[in-house]
């Protein structure tokens, strides 16, 4: 079974890609129905991703009354889905799209509704196309924080990867035109 998170030590060099977003700047949305940081998804968290300086991405979340996982909490399962997309923009900076293939989220503290969650990401190393990254979330404090996350990511052609699933789309029409130009 593959499972669990070792950054291997023989990591291939990373150096920013030079048409990545700058730091500062809101990445690009890889699909503005994306159920984490799309504009246009219904119900959507509708996260604001930025890149931030070298290998590291930033967002903020407020964690709204509906996201209740435990009386007054923020639901975990939400949670991860924040960390999820933030972290997966963060092989963006260094190259083409990824694909979560392993994540796994420490929790440290509950999350009151009502607060700002703060989250960051760092790539932290890639090998072949494995991209490793650490994900932090905290409510004010960075140095107190609330929960922490790693995953890996595998980068993918994308055209290829979703290919067989584009009529599933909400907006399947509008990738058949974007795949229909050369
Ligand atoms: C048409 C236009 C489309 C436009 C859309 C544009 C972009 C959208 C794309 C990405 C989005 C970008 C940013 C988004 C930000 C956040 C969004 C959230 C991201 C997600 O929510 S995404 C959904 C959940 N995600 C999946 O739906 C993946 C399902 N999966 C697969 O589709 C395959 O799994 C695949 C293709 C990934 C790999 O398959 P494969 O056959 O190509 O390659 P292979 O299996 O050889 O793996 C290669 C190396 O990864 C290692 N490896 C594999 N699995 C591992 C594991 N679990 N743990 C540790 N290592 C693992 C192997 O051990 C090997 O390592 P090594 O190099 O050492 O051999």
């Amino acid at each position: 079974m593959k499972s669990g998170f070792v950054v291997p030590t023989d990591l291939d060099p990373i150096e920013r890609h030079p048409k990545a977003v700058g730091p500062g700047e809101r990445m690009r949305m890889h699909n503005h129905m994306c159920y984490g940081c799309g504009e246009d998804s219904p119900n959507g968290l509708h996260l604001e991703i930025y890149a931030g300086e070298g290998f590291t991405i930033r967002a903020s979340m407020e964690v709204e009354p509906h996201f209740e996982g435990g009386p007054g909490v923020l639901h975990g399962g939400i949670l991860t889905t924040a960390f999820d997309d933030v972290m997966g923009m963060a092989p963006l900076l260094v190259g083409p799209s990824a694909v979560t293939v392993h994540l796994e989220v420490d929790f440290l503290r509950p999350i009151p509704v009502g607060s700002t969650l703060e989250l960051s990401a760092t790539l932290l190393g890639r090998q072949r196309r494995k991209l490793y990254t650490e994900g932090v979330a905290h409510i004010g404090d960075p140095d107190q924080p609330v929960a922490v996350a790693h995953a890996i990511f595998v980068s993918i052609n994308a055209r290829e990867h979703f290919a067989e699933h584009l009529d599933k789309s909400q907006i399947s029409d509008e990738y058949k035109q974007r795949l229909s130009r050369p």
